[in-house]
């Protein structure tokens, strides 16, 4: 669970956002929704206790946070070096399996792989690695529409069992959670609907 209270985030002189009364529970999918540049990775990483200069409070009480930034880190080495570096033999498996359905070779370097066939691996690797809570911040921006719909019901899924924040700028495709919307420096929580 996290809990947040009045919290305001400044650069400087500047507000980017406030946010005074949000609850993450234990289980369930959240959305985070809004404009380039108002504040939704700066807010992640403040979930995530990345980003502590803020007031208010942010309580996170997760055990294992894990978080997939927007261009996550990758070892010199192929596909499946890095994924064996996190993952248990049973999870690399079933993740050398969902890549090779959507014909993603395994045994190249990770740096030939085509952006989308990259964020699908990083994807991968941490939704694999267990954790209490699950911060993606736009983890399908490179996504065709089958590997987008995929992903999707894995994490819709998944959120029956954890808690999973998700950055999104997704049309199109439906995803169901709970919207959490940033508004003219304001966060508050929509309610669950299917974006
Ligand atoms: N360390 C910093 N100092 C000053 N301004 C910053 C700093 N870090 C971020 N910002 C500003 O805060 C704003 C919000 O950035 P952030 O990356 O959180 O937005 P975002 O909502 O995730 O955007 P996008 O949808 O484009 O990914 C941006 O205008 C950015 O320039």
């Amino acid at each position: 669970m996290i809990e947040i209270k009045n919290v305001k985030k400044n650069f400087g002189q500047v507000t980017l956002f406030e946010c005074k009364n949000l609850t993450f529970e234990k289980k369930g999918l959240y959305v985070i929704r809004g404009p380039n540049g108002c504040g939704k990775t700066t807010f992640l990483k403040m979930l995530f206790g990345k980003d502590k200069e803020y007031s208010g409070t942010i309580n996170n009480l997760f055990k294992k946070n894990i978080m997939l930034p927007q261009q996550p880190y990758f070892f010199r080495g192929t596909v499946e070096y890095n994924l064996g570096l996190a993952l248990s033999h049973e999870r690399l498996k079933y993740t050398q399996g969902v890549l090779k359905m959507f014909g993603v070779p395994l045994k190249v370097n990770i740096n030939q792989l085509s952006s989308g066939q990259k964020q699908l691996v990083g994807f991968l690797r941490a939704f694999y690695i267990p954790s209490d809570v699950l911060f993606l911040d736009e983890p399908d921006s490179f996504l065709d529409k089958d590997v987008k719909e995929f992903v999707y019901r894995l994490i819709e899924d998944e959120a029956q069992k954890r808690c999973i924040i998700i950055v999104t700028h997704n049309q199109g495709i439906s995803l169901r959670g709970t919207v959490i919307r940033f508004e003219n420096g304001q966060i508050a929580k929509e309610g669950e609907i299917n974006i």
